[in-house]
């Protein structure tokens, strides 16, 4: 291995009670709102063909222009309560907000910037009223920042001249003095999720980060950070020039999903998802596919059988009131998650064979296995591969426990689940109580009828 003062400072899962929490969370929701949400991709009638949120980067959109949407900042219809409300019957265990996104515009009443909800018209706090709302449903907050910031004039994309250097010194300032104001206002935000982090200015910051880092996790002990916030000396991000992930979590799953264990390499992880195919802030016109409950459902299904958690994005209109499509969507992981929810919670990977029929999730810590079935087979038979001398001693259906199966055994630690009925209206979950068999000899199987 490389000798590296700023990589990864923990090899392996971190195994402390916060992150053991942040671990079975399973089901996040990620909240993006601004200055951004009131053009909601539209500029003098024209829309802008990328993200919502990153249309002040249009050159068709100058920066006073765009920066002047402050003082039409004024969601008259914002409730925190409601918002929450709507996470807590989802069943989100919990939220990511932007406190500032790439445009620079603070949805908390920052002491270092004007730009700022207490020069909107507004003038009132919208993250504290957001951390109070959560918390007080028992979902925790993580805060979104970005460190790029387009409103800073401080601000590099590189840093090539005498004067660049002098400019991002008081941008790092600038930075460093915003973290820590924040973790001082909102002293319950359980985790920072960093974004912005990719540009040259930042990634030559590995000294500086790194410090920022170990000041911020000793002001907040068990502050949760994930992977994309700081570069090693070397530039390597997310993993170090030795390869081990920086952080707590992997936050590369931006918008994609692993396909086997072995692409997230025993790390924590979360991946955050977009409702359309890549709009993160409020957009008037949702272009392409719009995912349905089901697809979303499928997606957290297979975030959680491998060891991920699954963050659903929303985009509040300029009002503050969330937008119908996302409400049903809520309404409709909400109803599947009354149901299911503990197939979820503190799930983590089974470490069986994938079936084609859906995902495995164990309950950690315990011998119970989850089956959340998707794709049910013609032949109504679910096929169940245990590791050797694993008997089922219990079989039942979450949704209508009352529903028994027989597993028929057809090899050695091998079943069919005969399903009673060929079609569902949702995703449904089969929970398996499996026995370590190891002491019976072999065990007898029935002849497949
Ligand atoms: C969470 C999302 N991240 C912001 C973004 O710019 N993503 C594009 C991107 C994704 C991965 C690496 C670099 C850049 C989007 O605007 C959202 O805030």
């Amino acid at each position: 291995p490389i000798a590296l003062q700023h990589g990864a400072h923990r090899i392996g899962r971190r195994t402390d009670a916060d992150m053991e929490k942040w671990r079975a969370y399973g089901l996040g929701q990620f909240i993006h709102w601004g200055l951004y949400s009131i053009p909601a991709g539209e500029w003098n009638g024209k829309q802008y063909s990328g993200a919502a949120e990153w249309l002040k980067s249009w050159k068709e959109v100058s920066a006073t222009a765009y920066d002047s949407l402050m003082y039409q900042f004024n969601p008259t219809k914002f409730n925190a309560e409601s918002w929450a409300e709507t996470a807590k019957q989802m069943g989100v265990k919990y939220v990511t907000i932007t406190t500032k996104h790439h445009d620079g515009f603070c949805l908390w009443p920052s002491k270092y910037t004007n730009f700022t909800v207490a020069n909107s018209p507004y003038k009132k706090d919208i993250i504290g009223p957001l951390v109070k709302a959560y918390d007080k449903r028992g979902i925790d907050v993580i805060l979104y920042f970005s460190i790029m910031d387009w409103h800073n004039p401080d601000w590099r994309y590189d840093i090539k001249t005498r004067e660049d250097s002098i400019a991002f010194d008081r941008f790092k300032q600038f930075t460093r003095n915003q973290l820590l104001e924040l973790l001082t206002l909102y002293p319950t935000a359980k985790g920072l999720w960093f974004d912005g982090t990719w540009d040259k200015s930042w990634v030559k910051q590995a000294a500086f980060a790194d410090s920022l880092e170990k000041e911020m996790r000793a002001m907040r002990p068990g502050l949760i950070i994930g992977s994309r916030f700081r570069a090693d000396e070397y530039g390597k991000r997310h993993f170090d020039s030795n390869g081990n992930m920086m952080g707590d979590y992997e936050q590369g799953w931006e918008r994609k999903i692993p396909e086997k264990i072995a692409d997230v390499h025993g790390n924590d992880w979360d991946c955050v998802m977009t409702v359309p195919e890549n709009q993160w802030g409020y957009s008037k016109v949702w272009k392409g596919h719009i995912k349905t409950t089901d697809e979303l459902l499928e997606m957290l299904a297979k975030c959680v059988s491998l060891d991920g958690n699954f963050v659903l994005n929303f985009g509040p209109k300029p009002d503050g009131t969330l937008r119908t499509e996302e409400l049903d969507l809520a309404k409709g992981i909400g109803e599947w998650m009354g149901i299911n929810s503990e197939a979820i919670y503190n799930g983590e990977y089974a470490g069986l064979v994938k079936q084609d029929w859906g995902y495995y999730v164990k309950k950690t810590g315990t011998n119970k296995i989850y089956m959340l079935v998707f794709n049910v087979p013609v032949s109504g038979a679910l096929n169940v591969v245990l590791p050797s001398r694993t008997a089922i001693s219990k079989v039942y259906d979450l949704g209508n426990p009352g529903q028994n199966y027989a597993p028929e055994e057809i090899g050695t630690s091998a079943y069919f689940i005969h399903l009673k009925q060929q079609t569902f209206k949702r995703p449904f979950v089969i929970v398996l109580e499996t026995a370590d068999n190891s002491k019976n000899s072999g065990a007898q199987y029935q002849k497949a009828k």
